[in-house]
């Protein structure tokens, strides 16, 4: 079987839980997900014997918890998972070693179909699986990170050659491979291009509305915290950090390690597998001292510093900018229409968290600086130019 299938379909037994999955934005439009919840039946967990099929009920599990816990939004959350979604969603998160929480391994990695299975992977012949509120943003956010994901597949194909060629101390295999990488990594940010809007997913920990985190009702007495999907915890990037010898600074690297805690775990082997390869990749081309294996070290990092930058002009574009001017127009307290409109439209997940905005942009800009200063040529000029009008502009709204 291509590994590039997701599974589409659960045993007839878990038709409850598909057929209320399917209908998440419906339920939540009429309010009335969190009854249709109440009245489905406690089904056993151990019918399901396949990762993809473990992996679709999770994925299926995680968004009627998404929709359950914030069916009213964030104003009127729940405290209490009920036993009939927590029983069943804490046994499956279990056997996979994933959180019971929605994550990007669910939301993006488990969550698509080919609309026509004969035609191409692009945004026109795929679809997801199952949905949250928010339509064609929703589709677009999920859909356009698969496609990310997609577009490294050759770099991450790459990686083995790299370290074997290390390893057989072969110059032109360690080159070529780099070049794979590099090319692969711009793949990927010319996919991200293709993202027009945003979508954030709720979380349990460090969140203001849920400040005592979740009970998983059966499980646990104690409330349970975990963080929100974001694709931090794809491995994508975690790899290529790891092969190129990036080193996070304390508060980035704590955070980004913890993500791996989100992954599933043959994700976070091969993650800790390429970390641990010695020679390194970096004392390999530093000891060999080729041009050609030198720049095209350099390429690579200067690859993913792009994709980093990039990364950080849509997240100033999409979250910090509109937060920020919510946040103005909210303070004033008396909006004109189109204001009312924009402050409906702001992710509040970033103002509500005081700093949170100025925290995120830090944060991420720390990692490309990380990345920035690993290159054997020193650090990249053109890295900071991109996104310097953007964060210039912003540093006055958001204090930087
Ligand atoms: C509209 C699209 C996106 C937005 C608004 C966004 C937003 C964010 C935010 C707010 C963070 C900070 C950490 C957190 O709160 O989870 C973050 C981190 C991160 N995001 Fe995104 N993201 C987007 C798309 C993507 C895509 C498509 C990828 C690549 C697959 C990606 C990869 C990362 C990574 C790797 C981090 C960790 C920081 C780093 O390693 O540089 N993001 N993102």
């Amino acid at each position: 079987k291509s590994p590039f299938v997701s599974k589409t379909e659960l045993p007839k037994y878990y038709q409850p839980w598909m057929e209320t999955a399917r209908n998440v934005p419906k339920l939540i439009d009429s309010h009335s997900l969190r009854t249709h919840i109440h009245q489905m039946p406690l089904l056993e967990t151990h019918f399901m014997k396949s990762h993809r099929e473990l992996r679709l009920a999770h994925l299926a599990l995680s968004v009627m918890t998404m929709g359950y816990v914030w069916q009213e939004g964030d104003r009127d959350t729940v405290k209490v998972l009920p036993r009939i979604l927590a029983v069943p969603y804490c046994e499956v998160s279990q056997r996979l070693g994933l959180p019971p929480i929605l994550t990007h391994a669910d939301a993006v990695l488990a969550n698509w179909k080919k609309k026509d299975p004969q035609g191409p992977l692009d945004m026109e012949n795929l679809e997801l699986l199952l949905s949250l509120p928010g339509g064609e943003s929703v589709r677009g956010f999920f859909l356009v990170t698969m496609l990310v994901e997609l577009a490294a597949v050759p770099g991450v194909k790459a990686i083995p050659k790299v370290i074997a060629g290390v390893r057989q101390g072969e110059v032109a295999t360690v080159t070529r491979a780099l070049d794979s990488i590099s090319l692969a990594i711009n793949g990927m940010k010319e996919a991200f291009k293709l993202m027009h809007g945003v979508h954030l997913c709720c979380r349990w920990k460090d969140n203001p509305c849920m400040a005592e985190g979740l009970v998983y009702e059966g499980v646990q007495a104690e409330p349970m915290e975990f963080s929100g999907g974001s694709a931090a915890q794809s491995s994508l990037l975690h790899c290529f950090d790891e092969l190129l010898g990036v080193k996070h600074e304390t508060k980035s690297g704590t955070f980004l390690t913890r993500m791996r805690d989100y992954m599933p775990p043959a994700h976070k082997q091969l993650i800790q597998d390429i970390s641990s390869h010695r020679p390194s990749l970096r004392d390999f081309v530093l000891e060999r001292n080729n041009a050609g294996l030198v720049s095209a070290f350099d390429r690579c990092v200067s690859q993913l510093v792009s994709f980093r930058s990039y990364h950080i002009n849509v997240v100033s574009r999409f979250i910090a900018v509109p937060a920020a001017r919510a946040k103005q127009l909210r303070s004033q307290d008396q909006g004109s229409e189109p204001d009312q409109a924009i402050i409906g439209k702001a992710p509040t997940a970033l103002e509500e968290r005081g700093t949170g905005g100025s925290a995120i942009m830090s944060l991420l800009k720390t990692a490309r600086d990380q990345t920035s200063n690993v290159t054997i040529h020193g650090p990249l000029s053109s890295t900071k130019t991109s996104d310097l009008t953007l964060i210039s502009e912003l540093s006055s709204r958001l204090s930087l």
